[in-house]
């Protein structure tokens, strides 16, 4: 259990500007990009590892991670709602990412041959 004190939320300054407030998201955005570009490596390993382009999206998956990240928003003191909003935002460009990199790895031929496309 989250303590108090160590909520995300009670990290947030108060800013007496606009400007602080933009200089505040600005540096959080300069942490939060190189971790969603982490993030997005591994839609390419997925990709590779993933025999069936139908195995790309993959719905009981999604419904966890938004389980999840909600009871996490909560523990922070955020709003589980505008956490979903973005995960499922987040999810399907992630999503597309995918698909794009299953066809280029297929076309490259980097992914390995099914069973069946391989037999005699
Ligand atoms: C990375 C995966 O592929 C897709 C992308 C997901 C994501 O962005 O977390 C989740 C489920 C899948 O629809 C996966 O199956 O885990």
């Amino acid at each position: 259990m989250t303590h108090p004190t160590e909520r995300a939320i009670d990290r947030t300054r108060r800013c007496a500007s606009m400007d602080e407030v933009r200089r505040h998201i600005d540096a959080l955005d300069d942490t939060l990009v190189p971790l969603l570009v982490e993030r997005g490596g591994y839609m390419t390993q997925a990709a590779t590892l993933k025999p069936l382009a139908s195995q790309v999206r993959d719905e009981a998956r999604i419904e966890d991670i938004v389980r999840r990240v909600r009871a996490r928003a909560a523990a922070e003191g955020g709003e589980p709602d505008v956490i979903e909003a973005i995960y499922r935002a987040m999810m399907e460009a992630f999503i597309a990412f995918e698909h794009r990199e299953f066809d280029r790895l297929t076309a490259e031929g980097r992914k390995p041959q099914l069973q069946q496309e391989t037999a005699p």
